[in-house]
């Protein structure tokens, strides 16, 4: 071990780059550490989005492909993209298990449920998978399909809910079939944290038809006094006032989503609630649920990367991160592989009660800096990944002043850690892992509104060498594929043989 050159992977969540600006919050924010270092000549910009990461071109970058790649070294196919191909090739229309649910709805006259985020973020679901699912639904003659259409305002601009539903409704007109039969925002729906009574509430609308009543799916917007996504649980009641879409004996329900992290809580909740009603269950794309749920499209290996590099050449690894990005830099930077990989240990952080970003953006930094530091003095650990998640986790919440506070909270924190990286002899590479909160405006029906949601921008990566080294300024267009091979390297490592990226110092 002794010839491994110590050093800290610090991952930057959200930290994107673009001109200075109107909405740029990291231009606007007082971070004289981030300056400097972005002015050195080890410094580059790293493409964080679409092909350059596995994303179809032009779409925006995300945490979970963004860590997925920083550990894997290559670009790794992202679920939405599996799923894009299968639709492109006819291949969710004959997808065998898909025909034989929806075979079992027209013999029976049972409903196709489809739950899903109805927009067109392309982080955790696109309507356009959902316009196929209702033309697939249309040429198997399913009776009836209800739409449980759960609002974004986080990976689009807020307040856009309307135009997604009308998007929406237009689909199921094209296809003849459809309708909606709840709208519940994504607070509610879409909960990680494990407050299962925002997870009841949206179930209970979905299986019962419990929750607001509403003539027609707009209404329930009216009840987002917080934003698209609180819209509250609202049931679509029909010409019988009775709820359009409780889900019955024999009925089919499935997941549109096609990112598994958010939705997981929900899908497990439904599965256990209406196990008694045999019930058939399918995801578009693979979850990691408890419940078995089979998926329409499978996911791509993502294995052979940085962890499984560090475990085969015996160095020990601490990661560490607030509650919100934690799995990051374990599951998806380990090529989402459950469980700490031998000589791997887990640093979670995590708040007491339930946060406001807006209030407090500086979260639980001191904390993450304080464990970094603790495990850099460690003689026994050569790597040390980190994650500091404040510029993303408050730029989702689109208020720029919070925002503009978070990035020199982030600042602080990274001049602190520049300190620990000289003391303790290590070598530092920051790194972001997709764009966010350099863009916090975005044009929606000829309007700018407030946005929180990532971009296509590049994010700067910067080495900090070790005390009394120095490092070549990268050449050619770097991306974040080159990360690992990057700390292999600055490790003293050579790359796994399936990394395709490149040592950039
Ligand atoms: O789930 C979320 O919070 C956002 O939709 C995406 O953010 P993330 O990719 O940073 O998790
Ligand atoms: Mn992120
Ligand atoms: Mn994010």
């Amino acid at each position: 071990m002794s010839a491994v050159r110590p050093g800290i992977l610090l991952v930057l969540d959200g930290w994107g780059h673009a001109e200075p600006g109107e909405g740029n919050a990291l231009a606007a924010a007082d971070t004289p550490c981030l300056d400097r270092l972005r002015a050195t000549p080890a410094a580059v910009l790293a493409e964080a989005s679409g092909s350059a990461v596995g994303l179809l071109p032009g779409t925006v970058g995300n945490s979970e492909i963004g860590h997925i790649v920083i550990g894997a070294g290559r670009p790794v196919p992202y679920d939405s993209v599996l799923v894009e191909e299968r639709i492109d090739t006819g291949g969710l229309r004959s997808h065998e298990i898909l025909g034989a649910a929806l075979t079992g709805l027209a013999a029976t006259g049972g409903s196709l449920h489809l739950i899903g985020l109805a927009s067109d973020g392309m982080i955790h679901s696109h309507v356009r998978h959902l316009r196929e699912l209702l033309r697939i639904a249309a040429l198997f003659a399913v009776p009836a399909v209800r739409i449980h259409a759960i609002t974004d305002g986080r990976d689009v601009a807020d307040g856009t809910a309307a135009h997604h539903l009308a998007t929406v409704g237009g689909y199921t007109a094209e296809a003849g079939v459809g309708s909606i039969a709840t709208v519940i925002g994504r607070g509610y729906a879409l909960d990680k944290s494990g407050d299962l009574a925002l997870t009841e509430r949206a179930a209970r609308a979905i299986e019962d038809g419990t929750g607001h009543r509403i003539g027609k799916p707009e209404e329930a917007l009216a009840t987002g006094g917080s934003g698209d996504e609180w819209v509250e649980p609202c049931v679509v009641t029909g010409a019988d006032g009775q709820p359009l879409g409780p889900v019955r004996d024999g009925d089919v329900v499935l997941f549109t989503n096609f990112r598994s992290d958010r939705v997981q809580q929900l899908a497990d909740r439904l599965h256990s609630g209406l196990a008694g009603r045999g019930v058939t269950f399918l995801s578009l794309a693979q979850y990691d649920t408890e419940a078995p749920i089979p998926a329409l499209v499978h996911r791509a290996d993502a294995g052979g990367g940085l962890a499984d590099r560090l475990a085969e050449c015996g160095v020990r690894s601490v990661r560490i991160a607030e509650a919100e990005k934690f799995e990051h830099v374990t599951y998806y930077l380990n090529g989402r592989k459950a469980g700490p990989a031998p000589l791997e240990e887990h640093v979670r952080i995590a708040a007491a009660g339930r946060p406001d970003h807006r209030a407090a953006p500086e979260m639980n930094i001191g904390r993450v800096t304080e464990a970094i530091g603790a495990a850099a003095r460690r003689d026994d650990v050569p790597l040390v990944v980190a994650n500091l998640a404040n510029i993303d986790v408050v730029g989702h919440t689109g208020e720029y002043a919070a925002t503009v506070r978070a990035a020199e909270h982030t600042d602080r924190a990274v001049a602190a850690l520049c300190r620990i990286a000289s003391e303790t002899g290590r070598w530092m590479v920051l790194v972001g892992d997709h764009g966010n909160a350099e863009k916090m405006l975005a044009g929606a029906g000829g309007a700018s509104r407030p946005y929180g949601g990532h971009t296509t921008n590049p994010v700067p990566a910067v080495l900090v060498p070790a005390p009394g080294r120095e490092a070549a300024p990268p050449t050619g267009t770097a991306t974040l594929a080159d990360i690992a091979p990057s700390v292999l390297s600055l490790l003293g490592l050579g790359p796994a043989p399936a990394m395709t990226g490149r040592a950039l110092w």
